[in-house]
């Protein structure tokens, strides 16, 4: 089955016995049809069709030299600039369904298995590395577009750099035994965003490893026996898309995993009990420049929403005369244009790398994703300041179909608009950056890739600075 529509997805989803416990139950209703889950399932699934639309085909999809089956762009290995655009043409497409508020919609993580396969090279001839099954596994997932959850980080127990994990019940997960059949693995990991609502499951060491036990990479279907996802508290407050029209379509969820003796059958371990090769695989492979391509190609579109929501606020309040809302607009242009300039450069100066991928200028893309971070908390601050207290002057769908319809109409209207486009507008802003939706897009933008300070900490271990010392050093002669 190459690329899939919506409702295959939908239909593979709701046929997994997926074990989601959320709200103190465990989930036993199709998981489409789950209050908590249904909308970013259903907005999901709308990104499968445009694999499907007649003008969108050669951005979304291509064809497999040795089938000629249309596949998923997010699994295409590049091999020329124009490959490399076709995919941030692609992320870009996708990400502009939700205004780049699902974060993680399947191209992420399809991008990241798409560079640990070109990397398997790496696990040739290593103690316990299986780098055959990490392609066969791509391969399937091009083949029959699965879609996943990740998992590479350990509970959040204790981060001191002193702290060994002594507890005789595993916290973090670890492989407590092997058969002739596969690895056990018991113990958690963090944070599966959009846990339960995917194919498979994909966890990989979280780096810094010293005990073997936790050097590990591998993937499962998200039914395995054993394996559980701990959902958090839904931000889905309502089905309306004029109350609600993000948290109602876009409510990814994270999910705490739990492997209780979790059997991962041989052929999808990738590699385990190797200490050097689980602290190392992931910087020596292209996992970096292209994830941060995916991702930056994304934070554009979600800037590019911020900009038109703020200049929105400002013309339907008519405040564009103030030289403080130029300037804050302003801001936003230049977080958009620069995001761009990076992404351009990035693509630009790709060259082949020694996978025989097209690959990114990573510096750019560092720059980007070391910035945004930063950049987005004040973005949404930014449309807080403009929108003022329009950001809470928000009744609901069935106020303006109550008796005090008149009276909403005659106040809450504004210089460009009537008071239910008008209050359309505001709880959209509301919802992107003040809801309990909004708050977590926030906290997302900070940390998903890690935290904002390691990021930084990488660019500036990564970038070459010595020309610049030199260009110092020859001033002062
Ligand atoms: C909304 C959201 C969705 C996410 N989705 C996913 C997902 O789908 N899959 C996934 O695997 N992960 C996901 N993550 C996890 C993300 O990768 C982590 O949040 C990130 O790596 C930081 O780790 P942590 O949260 O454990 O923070 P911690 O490492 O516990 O950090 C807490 C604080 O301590 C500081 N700190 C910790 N260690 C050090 C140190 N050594 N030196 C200096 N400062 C330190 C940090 O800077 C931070 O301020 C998600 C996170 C969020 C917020």
């Amino acid at each position: 089955m190459p690329a899939i529509t919506g409702q295959q997805y939908i239909n593979r989803i709701d046929n997994r016995q997926t074990e989601i416990w959320h709200n103190g139950k465990k989930i036993t209703s199709k998981i489409s049809e789950h209050p908590a889950l249904k909308g970013a399932i259903h907005s999901q699934a709308k990104l499968y069709d445009l694999q499907h639309k007649k003008e969108l085909l050669d951005v979304m999809t291509y064809p497999l030299p040795s089938t000629g089956e249309r596949v998923g762009t997010s699994f295409l290995q590049p091999t020329t600039i124009d490959e490399l655009i076709k995919r941030s043409n692609m992320v870009q497409q996708w990400a502009k369904v939700s205004g780049g508020m699902l974060g993680r919609s399947p191209d992420y993580m399809n991008t990241v298995l798409m560079t640990f396969a070109a990397s398997a090279e790496i696990l040739e001839g290593k103690d316990n590395c299986y780098p055959s099954h990490l392609v066969n596994f791509y391969e399937k997932a091009r083949e029959e577009d699965l879609s996943f959850t990740h998992t590479f980080i350990n509970p959040q127990v204790n981060r001191s750099q002193l702290y060994f994990e002594d507890s005789d019940e595993p916290i973090a997960a670890k492989v407590v035994g092997e058969n002739d059949d596969g690895i056990i693995v018991k113990g958690a990991r963090l944070l599966a965003t959009q846990g339960g609502m995917t194919d498979e499951v994909i966890v990989f060491s979280p780096g810094g490893i010293t005990d073997k036990a936790y050097a590990f990479a591998f993937a499962i279907p998200s039914d395995t026996k054993g394996l559980k996802f701990l959902s958090r508290d839904s931000f889905v407050d309502g089905d309306s898309t004029f109350d609600y029209p993000l948290s109602s379509r876009f409510e990814e969820l994270d999910s705490v995993v739990v492997f209780d003796n979790v059997l991962v059958p041989w052929e999808r371990v990738f590699f385990y009990n190797n200490i050097e090769v689980a602290n190392t695989f992931k910087s020596k492979s292209a996992f970096l420049p292209f994830t941060l391509h995916q991702v930056v190609s994304r934070q554009i579109i979600k800037a590019e929403f911020i900009l038109g929501l703020a200049e929105s606020i400002v013309e339907t309040i008519n405040i564009s005369e103030y030289p403080h809302v130029q300037d804050k607009v302003a801001e936003i242009i230049a977080a958009v244009e620069t995001m761009k300039a990076l992404l351009t450069k990035a693509e630009t100066n790709a060259a082949i790398d020694e996978f025989g991928l097209m690959r990114p200028e990573l510096i750019p893309l560092q720059v980007a994703t070391s910035s945004f971070p930063k950049l987005y908390p004040r973005l949404t601050e930014i449309v807080q300041l403009l929108g003022s207290s329009g950001m809470v002057s928000i009744p609901t769908e069935a106020d303006f179909q109550s008796d005090i319809r008149e009276d909403l109409e005659q106040y809450l209207q504004s210089a460009a608009l009537g008071a239910k486009d008008r209050v359309q507008l505001f709880r959209l802003a509301w919802d992107a950056t003040m809801s309990s939706f909004g708050s977590r897009q926030t906290q997302y933008e900070r940390f998903f890739l890690g935290s904002p300070e390691r990021l930084r900490s990488e660019l500036y271990k990564s970038y070459n600075k010595q020309p610049h010392v030199d260009f110092i050093r020859e001033f002062l002669r």
